[in-house]
């Protein structure tokens, strides 16, 4: 079976009641291609995600950017996996770099988060992605590789809920994006590592995003790379360009 394009977007600690308005509006009036081709989910704030759920054209899921590594309880701060689904949120974004590098993630940490969302029944967009440091001394797939392992020893073979996102961390939010031949060769070699280190059927089915700069204007080439099933976005998912970068989705069909 194809995979169902996959467009995201993440707002990141983005927003105003005023602004989230507005991107509502502008989404739910723009025109979108069919739900059987793409799927569409936005990640607002936590604090935005029940007007954002209210307000949304059904045809465009909510997730959440994070949620806690275990049943929630006495966690100054933190949102639980149980309240994203006693929500009906039905994704949340695990292992975003900026949660890895700033807030200092580890990998195990981000396995057991997926594990935990995993297990309460979110759909988890899980992301990896190696820094210029690390692409530069040629351990890309190495870095990659690291964040999977820690998501399978948590996770083990449960793969069907979970989408990968690469985001080459020197991508994100510097409009420095990955020519559509850098990012289809890391999808490739996670789809292989996917089918060596977990299933050839789980390799097969997982959607691989790409995010880091992706804009209207240069997600049509991305997308026409086999390995590149979908984007996680982050500025231009604020913009009504994010329309454009649902719509690559055809790329898909006419291919
Ligand atoms: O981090 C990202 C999405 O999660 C990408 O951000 P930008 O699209 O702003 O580079």
């Amino acid at each position: 079976m194809a995979r169902k394009f996959f467009v995201g977007g993440n707002w990141k600690c983005n927003g105003t009641v005023e602004s989230v308005s507005k991107l509502v509006d502008t989404l739910n009036a723009g025109a979108i291609v069919s739900t059987d081709i793409v799927e569409v989910v936005v990640a607002p704030t936590f604090i935005h995600i029940p007007m954002v759920k209210d307000r949304l054209r059904s045809e465009i899921q909510v997730s959440a950017q994070n949620c806690w590594v275990k049943k929630g309880g006495a966690y100054t701060g933190e949102v639980s996996a149980e309240q994203l689904v006693d929500l009906g949120i039905p994704y949340v974004i695990l292992g975003h770099s900026e949660r890895r590098h700033i807030l200092k993630e580890s990998h195990d940490f981000v396995g057991q988060k997926c594990a935990y969302a995993l297990s309460k029944g979110l759909k988890v967009i899980a992301c990896i992605g190696e820094t210029l440091d690390e692409r530069e001394a040629g351990n890309t797939i190495k870095v990659c590789a690291e964040q999977l392992i820690a998501i399978k020893e948590a996770i083990g073979q449960n793969w069907s809920e979970v989408v990968v996102a690469y985001e080459p961390v020197w991508a994100i939010g510097t409009g420095k994006v990955a020519t559509p031949e850098q990012a289809e060769e890391v999808h490739a070699e996670l789809r292989k590592w996917l089918a060596e280190n977990v299933s050839a059927e789980v390799a097969e089915a997982t959607r691989i995003l790409y995010g880091g700069s992706v804009t209207g204007g240069n997600c049509k080439e991305l997308a026409k790379k086999p390995n590149v099933d979908g984007f996680l976005v982050g500025g231009a998912a604020l913009k009504p360009e994010f329309i454009d970068i649902i719509n690559s989705a055809q790329i898909k069909v006419a291919a």
